[in-house]
C-alpha cells in the first residue's frame, strides 16, 4: 500500500504567487524574481509532502496562471494571433504565456486573451485551449520535464502529472465548426509520446495522466480515443508506470473501458463518486492498481478515519494490500493550504478549528491512515487516531450545528409562497408605472472598482488602524462618488457599487449565523485572483439586515432608482464550504430563507428594484445529465424562496455570467426574475439564440461588453450587438449593460466604456 497525491495548492501559504505575478504585471519585479518565486514555491511543496511521508509527490502540478494553459504551451497549440509575441525576440516564453492568458494593449500590440471557462463544477477557471482544423501541436514548453528534474535535485523522485490527451481535447473549442476535435488526436498522440520520452530519459518511475472526462456522459468517438492513446502509449512505454486519475464522480458506466486500458493503475474518487466503490472493487481487473480517493479534496471538513478504514478494509479484502494507493479525491488545489495559520480565535473558534483539515493537513491525513490501515501500532500515529475519533463525535454532537428556530422554519417550507403574487406580464405593468424606465434601460451589474485604497481601508480597518467610524466615512466617500459618476454618465438604474465587501459570497458569510471564515484560507479561483469561501458549518440565518444600510444610503443620495444588490443563495452555496452532515438542499433552503428576509427589509426600506445575483447557478449542475432535475428542482425552488415574498411593483433582478443556457432555458424562466442580465459579448449575442427560440417572457439584459479585459469598447461595437440582439429579443424586453461586475477594472477605463454603452442605448432608442 502506498500513498499518493494529485496536486498540492501552488499559490503559496501567503498568496505569494498572486504577489508576484501582480508585481510582474505591473512592471515592478523582474521575471528572474517572478520565476524565482515559483521555485521555492514548489520546492516548499514538495519538502512539506515528503516531511508528511507522502510516497508518491507529484510535479508539474505547480502553474503560474493555469494548469490547462500550461498544457497548451506545452503542446505548441499557440493560436496564430500570438505570433507577434513570439516574434519579439525580448518577450520570454512566460511573456507569451501571459498575453494567452490576459490579453496585451501596449506598444501599438492588440491582442485578446484566450477564453476562460469554468473547470467541471469548481468555482477554478481554466483557459480554454483554442483548436483550428488539422491543428498541428509541438513539444513547445518543456516545464514537465524541467520540474521533474528540479524535483529530482531536491531529493524527490516526483511523479509528474499531465492532463490526459482525451481530456485535453475535450477541454478546448474548435475554432469553426469544420472538424471535431476529438479527430485531432492522431496529430497530438506523437507529441505526447515525444515527452513521454524526454521524462523517461529524465528516469520517471511513475505518471499520472488526468482524465476526469471519465466521469462524464462521452461520445464514442472520445471512448475509441482513449483505447487509442493509451493502448500507443503502453507499446511504446511498458516500462513506465502510468496511472490515469478520475475525480470528482464517479466512473458509472465508463468504468469497463477505464478497466481495459493498459495502464498500471486507475485512480477514483471515493468521496465525490462514493456509490462506485463496490462496482470498482467488483471489476477490478488482476493486475491494477486502485487509487482509493478517500480524502475530500473539495471541502474543509476533517477526514472519518473510521469510515476511510472500513473503505481500505474492503478493498484489502477484495484486491489486496499491495494493489492500494491512498490519495485525496482530486488534486488539493481546490482547499486552502494550511489550517495551522489561523491562529485568530476570534475568527475561527478552536471548536470548529478542529472539525477541519486544509491541503497539508489533508496530506498529513492520508499518511496517517495508510498507516492504520497497514495496522501500525506507533504511538504517535494511535493518538493521532484517538485524536481524530474525538473530533469527529464532537462536531456530530456540538450543539453549534443545530438551530431550534431555523428547523421549525425549515419544516414550514411547505407554507412559505415561492411564487410571485401576479405573473409578469401584470407585474410589468405595474413596475413600468411606477419605475418610468425609458426602452433600453442602462444598469451595470452591481462592484464598482475595488481599488486598491478601497481595499487598504478595510485590511487597515480589520487591524485597527484606523477605526470603525473613520472606515465608515471612507466608505460613505467612495460610495458618494460613484452615485454621482453613475448619475454624469446617464445610467437609468444605479447601483451603490459594494465598496464595502470584501467578496460578493464572504461578505454574507460574515454576517449569517451558522457560517464561519478563514483569515487565510485562500484558494485559486483564476489565474491571480483568489477567493476565501466561507464555511457552512450549521444551521443558516440572518440575525440581522446585511445590506439595507448601504442601499438605503446610496438611495438617499439620489432621485435615480438604487438598485438593491444581494448574492443569491444558490451561489452562497456553491462559493463555500458546505456543511456534510445534511443534503446540499436543506443548505440551500435555509440560506434561501435569509436572504428572502433581507428582500423583505429591502422593500420596506423603499427599495424598488432588487437584483439577487446567481452565477453559480449553472456550475452546479451535476456532471451527469441523469442528476440535472433533482438538483434544478432544488435549485429553482430556493432561488424563488428569496425572491418571491415581494409585491408586483418590486421588481426583481438576476444575473449569471459563464452561462450554457442551452439546456436549463426552461429552469431559467421559471426562475420567474422581472430581468436577467447575462454574460453575452464575447459569444457575439449568440447566447440570445435559445431565450429566442424558447420565446423567454420577461427582461433580458444581454452583457454589450466584455469585463475581464481592461480594453474599452467602443459605442459602434456595442451599437452592433445592441442590433444583433434586437433581431431576437423584442424592444420593450431588453436592458443595457455589461457582462458582469465591475470590480476588478480600474476607473478610467469604466467611466469611457459606460459612458459609450450610454450613447450605445440613447442611438438605440431614437431609432425605435
Ligand atoms: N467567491 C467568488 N467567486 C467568483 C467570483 C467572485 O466575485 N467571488 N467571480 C467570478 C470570477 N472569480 C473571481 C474571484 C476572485 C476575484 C477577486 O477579485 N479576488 C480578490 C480578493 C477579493 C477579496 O476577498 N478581497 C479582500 C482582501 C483583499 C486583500 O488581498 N487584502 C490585502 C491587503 C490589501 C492592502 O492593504 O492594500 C491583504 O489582506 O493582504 C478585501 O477586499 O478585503 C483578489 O484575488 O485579489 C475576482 C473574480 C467567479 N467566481
Ligand atoms: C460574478 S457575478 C458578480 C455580481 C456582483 N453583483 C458584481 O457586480 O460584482
Ligand atoms: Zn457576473
Amino acid at each position: 500500500m502506498q500513498t499518493h497525491n494529485l496536486g498540492y495548492p501552488r499559490i503559496g501559504s501567503d498568496r505569494e504567487l498572486k504577489k508576484a505575478c501582480e508585481s510582474y504585471w505591473a512592471g515592478k519585479i523582474s521575471i528572474h524574481d517572478l520565476v524565482k518565486v515559483g521555485k521555492t514555491i514548489r520546492n516548499q511543496n514538495w519538502e512539506t509532502q515528503k516531511n508528511l511521508g507522502m510516497d508518491w509527490i507529484p510535479s508539474n502540478d505547480f502553474s503560474f496562471y493555469d494548469h490547462v494553459l500550461d498544457t497548451s504551451l506545452m503542446l505548441g497549440a499557440i493560436p496564430k494571433r500570438y505570433n507577434k509575441i513570439l516574434e519579439n525576440q525580448s518577450n520570454s516564453e512566460l511573456d507569451l504565456y501571459f498575453a494567452m492568458a490576459r490579453g496585451v494593449q501596449k506598444d501599438g500590440i492588440d491582442v485578446r486573451a484566450m477564453e476562460m471557462t469554468k473547470w467541471f463544477n469548481t468555482n477554478y477557471h481554466y483557459i480554454v485551449p483554442e483548436f483550428e482544423e488539422n491543428q498541428k501541436f509541438s513539444f513547445f514548453s518543456t516545464k514537465i520535464v524541467d520540474e521533474f528534474l528540479e524535483a529530482k535535485n531536491a531529493g524527490i523522485n516526483a511523479k509528474p502529472v499531465i492532463i490526459g490527451p482525451v481530456s485535453y481535447l475535450l477541454l478546448g473549442k474548435e475554432v469553426d465548426k469544420s472538424f471535431n476535435k476529438i479527430d485531432l488526436i492522431k496529430n497530438l498522440l506523437p507529441v505526447y509520446i515525444e515527452i513521454l520520452n524526454k521524462l523517461k530519459e529524465a528516469g520517471v518511475e511513475w505518471i499520472q495522466f488526468d482524465e476526469p472526462f471519465l466521469v462524464m456522459d462521452l461520445e464514442p468517438k472520445a471512448k475509441e480515443a482513449l483505447r487509442y492513446v493509451y493502448n500507443e502509449i503502453d507499446k511504446q512505454f511498458p516500462s513506465i508506470k502510468k496511472m490515469i486519475a478520475t475525480y470528482f464522480g464517479s466512473i458509472g458506466d465508463n468504468l469497463e473501458l477505464a478497466y481495459s486500458l493498459p495502464v498500471q493503475a486507475l485512480h477514483i474518487d471515493c468521496v465525490h463518486g462514493f456509490k462506485q466503490l463496490d462496482g470498482a472493487l467488483e471489476l477490478a481487473p488482476k493486475e491494477m492498481i486502485l487509487s482509493l480517493g478517500v480524502v475530500d479534496g473539495r471541502n474543509i471538513w476533517k477526514n472519518d478515519f473510521d469510515k476511510s478504514l472500513d473503505v481500505i478494509q474492503k478493498a484489502v479484502t477484495k484486491i489486496g494490500e499491495d494493489k492500494i494507493f491512498i490519495a485525496p479525491s482530486c488534486s488539493l488545489i481546490h482547499t486552502p493550504v494550511d489550517l495551522d495559520l489561523e491562529t485568530d480565535e476570534k475568527t475561527l473558534t478552536p471548536e470548529i478549528k478542529d472539525w477541519l483539515s486544509f491541503a497539508k493537513q489533508k496530506v498529513e491525513e492520508i499518511a496517517t491512515i495508510k498507516a492504520l490501515a497497514i495496522g501500525s501500532n506507533d504511538s504517535e500515529i494511535l493518538d493521532k487516531k484517538e485524536r481524530n475519533s474525538n473530533s469527529i463525535k464532537n462536531r456530530k454532537e456540538s450543539v453549534l450545528t443545530h438551530n431550534k428556530e431555523v428547523r421549525q422554519r425549515m419544516e414550514q417550507l411547505q407554507s412559505i409562497s415561492d411564487k410571485r403574487i401576479s405573473a409578469f406580464s401584470e407585474r410589468k405593468k405595474k413596475q413600468l408605472e411606477a419605475l418610468q424606465l425609458p426602452l433600453y434601460a442602462t444598469t451595470t451589474i452591481g462592484s464598482f472598482p475595488q481599488t486598491k485604497e478601497v481595499r487598504s481601508w478595510r485590511s487597515k480597518n480589520k487591524k485597527g488602524i484606523i477605526s470603525d467610524s473613520e472606515y465608515q466615512k471612507l466608505l460613505e466617500e467612495e460610495t458618494q462618488r460613484a452615485i454621482r459618476i453613475q448619475e454624469e454618465i446617464g445610467l437609468d438604474v444605479l447601483v451603490h457599487g459594494e465598496f464595502e465587501r470584501n467578496d460578493m459570497v464572504e461578505y454574507f458569510g460574515e454576517q449569517l449565523e451558522g457560517i464561519t471564515f478563514s483569515k487565510k484560507g485562500w484558494v485559486q479561483s483564476y489565474g491571480s485572483r483568489c477567493v476565501k469561501p466561507p464555511i457552512i458549518f450549521g444551521d443558516v440565518y440572518r440575525p440581522e439586515p446585511m445590506t439595507v444600510e448601504w442601499t438605503s444610503y446610496a438611495q438617499s443620495l439620489t432621485d435615480k432608482p438604487v438598485k438593491g444588490m444581494l448574492t443569491g443563495p444558490v451561489t452562497i452555496l456553491q462559493w463555500s464550504f458546505v456543511r456534510d452532515d445534511q443534503p446540499r438542499r436543506d443548505t440551500c433552503y435555509q440560506i434561501a430563507l435569509a436572504i428572502r428576509d433581507e428582500v423583505h427589509d429591502l422593500e420596506e426600506a423603499g427599495i424598488n428594484l432588487i437584483q439577487i445575483d446567481e452565477p453559480a447557478i449553472r456550475e452546479g449542475l451535476p456532471l451527469r445529465k441523469n442528476d440535472w432535475q433533482d438538483y434544478l428542482q432544488w435549485a429553482i425552488k430556493a432561488f424563488r424562496i428569496s425572491s418571491c415574498g415581494v409585491k408586483d411593483e418590486t421588481q426583481i433582478h438576476t444575473h449569471m455570467c459563464y452561462s450554457e443556457f442551452n439546456d436549463m432555458i426552461q429552469e431559467i424562466a421559471d426562475m420567474d426574475a422581472d430581468v436577467i442580465t447575462i454574460e453575452c459579448s464575447r459569444s457575439n449575442m449568440d447566447l440570445l439564440e435559445v431565450f429566442s427560440k424558447f420565446k423567454y417572457p420577461n427582461d433580458i439584459g444581454p452583457g454589450v461588453y466584455d469585463i475581464h479585459s481592461p480594453r474599452v469598447p467602443t459605442q459602434e461595437e456595442m451599437v452592433f450587438l445592441l442590433k444583433k440582439a434586437k433581431e431576437s429579443i423584442p424592444v420593450e424586453q431588453l436592458w443595457v449593460n455589461p457582462d458582469c461586475g465591475l470590480k476588478t477594472r480600474g476607473w478610467d477605463e469604466t467611466k469611457k466604456a459606460l459612458e459609450y454603452m450610454v450613447a450605445a442605448a440613447l442611438q438605440m432608442r431614437q431609432e425605435v
